[in-house]
C-alpha cells in the first residue's frame, strides 16, 4: 500500500481550521469540501486517460479523456458523504456507489448497513472517502469489498489518518496484487483510548451534521 501526505500550506492552513473546536459545522462543511478537492487533485495523478484528436482554432493535435469504464467514487457514510461534492467538482462524470458503515464505539468493529454500487467492479478505479483513518478497520472493510468486486485499483481520500491505521492498512494489503494507496492531509500522532484521532478534529460525522449534542 502507498501513503501520501499532501504537504501544502493551503492544505495545512485549511486543516487546522477544521480541527479547532470553535469551527460551526457551515465552516466544517465548507473547508471538508474545500480540502477534498486539494487532496483529490494528488489522489487522481494516476487515472486512466486515452489519447484523442482533438482540432485547436490553429491546428490538429493529440489530447486526453477520462478513460472508459468511468471511475467509481465511493463515500463511506454518514462522515464521507461530506466529501462527495468535493471530489465530483473534480471528476464530473464518475459514477457514484455508496457504503454505510459504522464502528461499534466500544468494539470499534465496523458493520456495514447499506451498500449500493455495481456488483462488477472489473477494470473500474474506485475512489473511497471516508475523512477518517482511525484504527482502520472500516477502511480495510471498505477496500475488500472494492477489491473483490474487481476492482483495479482502490485509492482512499482520507482527510486525517492514525498511525495505528496506516499500519494495519499497510499490513491488510501487503500482498495484494491491486494497488491500493491513501491519501491525506495528515498522519497524526496517535490513537486515544476510545479509537479517536489525537489530535485529530473529534467526531468527523457529529462536527458535520451538527449532532455533537
Ligand atoms: O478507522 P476506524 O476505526 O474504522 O474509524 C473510522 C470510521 O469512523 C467514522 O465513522 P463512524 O463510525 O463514526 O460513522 P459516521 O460517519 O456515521 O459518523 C469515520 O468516518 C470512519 O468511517
Ligand atoms: O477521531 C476519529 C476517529 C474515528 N471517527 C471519527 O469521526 N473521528
Ligand atoms: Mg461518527
Amino acid at each position: 500500500m502507498r501513503i501520501h501526505v499532501v504537504d501544502h500550506p493551503l492544505v495545512a492552513h485549511k486543516l487546522s481550521t477544521l480541527r479547532d473546536r470553535r469551527t460551526d459545522s457551515p465552516t466544517f462543511r465548507r473547508l471538508a469540501d474545500e480540502l477534498v478537492t486539494l487532496l483529490a487533485y494528488e489522489a487522481t495523478r494516476g487515472v486512466r486517460v486515452d489519447p484523442v484528436a482533438i482540432s485547436t482554432p490553429v491546428s490538429e493535435t493529440t489530447g486526453v479523456k477520462l478513460s472508459y469504464p468511468r471511475p467509481l467514487v465511493v463515500p463511506i457514510l454518514r462522515a464521507g458523504l461530506g466529501m462527495l461534492d468535493g471530489m465530483v467538482r473534480l471528476l464530473p462524470t464518475a459514477e457514484v456507489g455508496f457504503l454505510g458503515m459504522i464502528r461499534n464505539e466500544d468494539t470499534l468493529e465496523p458493520s456495514t448497513y447499506a451498500t449500493r454500487m455495481p456488483d462488477d467492479l472489473g477494470g473500474r478505479q474506485a475512489y473511497v472517502l471516508d475523512p477518517m483513518l482511525a484504527t482502520g478497520g472500516t477502511l480495510i472493510a471498505a477496500t475488500k469489498l472494492l477489491l473483490e468486486r474487481g476492482a483495479l485499483d482502490v485509492t482512499a481520500i482520507c482527510l486525517l489518518a492514525a498511525p495505528e491505521g496506516v499500519e494495519v492498512m499497510q499490513e491488510a494489503f501487503a500482498d495484494t496484487e491491486a494497488n491500493v494507496t491513501v491519501v491525506t492531509a495528515s498522519i497524526d500522532e496517535r490513537l486515544n483510548e476510545h479509537g479517536y484521532i489525537v489530535p485529530g478534529l473529534g467526531d468527523a460525522g457529529d462536527r458535520l451534521y451538527g449532532t455533537a449534542g
